[in-house]
């Protein structure tokens, strides 16, 4: 969430989060070289939904405005909470130099490249976040017992993904001995869903292209929508294969089933007032296909869904929630069925591929725990693209009020740092996010009553075209008997008259 060097209780008093790359004094942002310079923070004023209704009682209103109201602006290619990187996508110290940043099929790739893929993730999981620390306390409590020791924690990598994930749909606390309100998520149920993820991935990606020291590195995705009831993922080369013993937990041939999760206690977080910190707690857990309480999340979702996603046109419609119908956005999410028709017993695409994990990987509040998390994310923000590239909509398509809080298009994500607006966002990748993808999309099918309608209009328009013909034919030759002039010309009205003479 916030810069190291910003959580000082000095750096809080002055609500200024403005470092120097280079680390020199008087030079803020990287300014004395032109990367960036120090400028107020712009936060959303529009009114929001009506599902939040305990205005001024949670740190993440206005983001990020009750911790900081200054931060960097780069210039140019600059970017970071410094100015002192590249934007994604491009390298070298003017950064000038494009890398290409191409996200492919998981399945696709070779076993060297899984083997690489898995091990940066578990160096993610062990390497301390190189810039930035969580709170672990609400704001109240941000300068701790003595007024003078500010609750912020170094994080590692892989959990500060975890993390974020967590505070941004943690219940607002409303103080010791009341029920905390739940009723309130800043990054899923809204149009923000698929800008929040968005950012959430290329904030790891980055991370993990500069832990390894590779610009190019890109993270692949899963394609969930594959039918049946098997994890095609769920192997030891990849996420990690099923216990022979437990069949909720992981082979012991995987890395991953030495992975602990972090934010696991959250009733204790919602009692006390605290929030998750960076203990480890137990396993992942994960049963694809397991949830005998629940068939209808027994089965992954099919080709033929995405295909129907794509097809919807409004990205989102009133009220921006998970009850709104044709509307792209709850549909890929997965509230709506996947021609998009809202439908409260649904669960499709996104939500039915987190569902059907049956685990760790299935609750929001620890999902990105399990790293399936990343791969079937990755797999919703191609889908996301896709339908940009199809769709181009404007920028105004993008609800600028009344989404739920936290989704409004100038809103900046929670706890994202620096501020970043949703409409940042919403935007197609290869071109204005420095990353693509390496994707194909199930083709238009037609359902059958889609194809006997199609075949009745081609008979329709054959049998007129026939009759047409006919007519005509049968006029011209009826006019030629009665001694009219052929409608052709003189070459053809001679050979009628060598016919006709031979003939007689
Ligand atoms: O981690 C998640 C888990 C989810 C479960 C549902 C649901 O539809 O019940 N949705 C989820 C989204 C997540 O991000």
């Amino acid at each position: 969430q916030f810069p190291r060097e910003c959580v000082t209780p000095e750096g809080l008093r002055s609500g200024q989060c403005c470092p120097s790359p280079s680390g020199l004094p008087n030079d803020p942002c990287g300014s004395s070289t032109g990367r960036g310079q120090c400028v107020s923070v712009a936060v959303d004023t529009q009114p929001h939904g009506p599902q939040y209704p305990h205005d001024g009682r949670d740190d993440r209103e206005r983001w990020p405005s009750r911790f900081f109201s200054r931060t960097c602006q780069c210039n140019g290619n600059f970017s970071g909470h410094n100015c002192g990187r590249c934007k994604h996508g491009l390298t070298g110290p003017n950064c000038d130099q494009r890398v290409p940043v191409v996200r492919r099929n998981v399945m696709q790739l070779s076993a060297e490249e899984k083997r690489a893929f898995v091990n940066a993730l578990d160096q993610a999981k062990r390497t301390v976040h190189p810039d930035l620390v969580i709170a672990t306390r609400h704001y109240p409590g941000i300068f701790g017992p003595d007024g003078n020791t500010t609750q912020f924690e170094n994080v590692s990598i892989y959990n500060y993904f975890v993390w974020s994930h967590y505070y941004s749909v943690s219940k607002t606390f409303l103080g010791a001995g009341q029920a905390s309100f739940g009723g309130v998520d800043f990054s899923h149920e809204g149009p923000g869903f698929l800008t929040w993820h968005r950012y959430h991935l290329l904030q790891l990606e980055r991370d993990m292209q500069d832990m390894l020291q590779n610009p190019s590195f890109a993270l692949p995705y899963w394609n969930f929508a594959i039918g049946g009831n098997t994890c095609d993922i769920c192997t030891d080369d990849l996420m990690g294969a099923r216990s022979n013993f437990d069949m909720n937990s992981l082979s012991s041939n995987s890395i991953f089933s030495q992975w602990r999760v972090v934010c696991e206690s959250v009733e204790d977080y919602d009692t006390l007032g605290t929030i998750c910190n960076s203990t480890e707690s137990s396993p992942i857990r994960r049963n694809p296909a397991g949830n005998v309480n629940r068939p209808m999340v027994q089965r992954l979702p099919e080709p033929q869904d995405v295909a129907d996603c794509l097809q919807v046109n409004t990205f989102d419609t009133p009220p921006f929630f998970s009850t709104s119908s044709e509307s792209f956005r709850n549909t890929i999410e997965g509230y709506s069925a996947p021609k998009g028709n809202y439908d409260p017993i649904v669960r499709s695409l996104h939500n039915l591929a987190h569902l059907f994990l049956n685990g760790t990987g299935g609750q929001t509040h620890l999902s990105p725990n399990d790293p399936i998390f990343v791969l079937l994310h990755t797999f919703t923000d191609a889908i996301f693209d896709e339908w940009l590239r199809r769709h181009s909509p404007d920028a105004a398509m993008y609800p600028e009020q009344n989404a739920p809080i936290g989704h409004n298009r100038r809103y900046n994500m929670v706890p994202f740092w620096p501020p970043v607006t949703n409409s940042e966002m919403f935007v197609t990748a290869p071109e204005n996010l420095g990353y693509s993808y390496q994707a194909e999309w199930p083709g238009e099918n037609f359902t059958l009553s889609e194809i006997i309608t199609m075949a009745i209009v081609a008979a329709l328009v054959v049998v007129a075209v026939v009759f047409a013909l006919t007519t005509c034919a049968v006029r011209a030759r009826s006019h030629r008997k009665e001694g009219h002039q052929p409608l052709l010309g003189d070459q053809y009205q001679r050979y009628d008259d060598e016919k006709s003479q031979s003939v007689v």
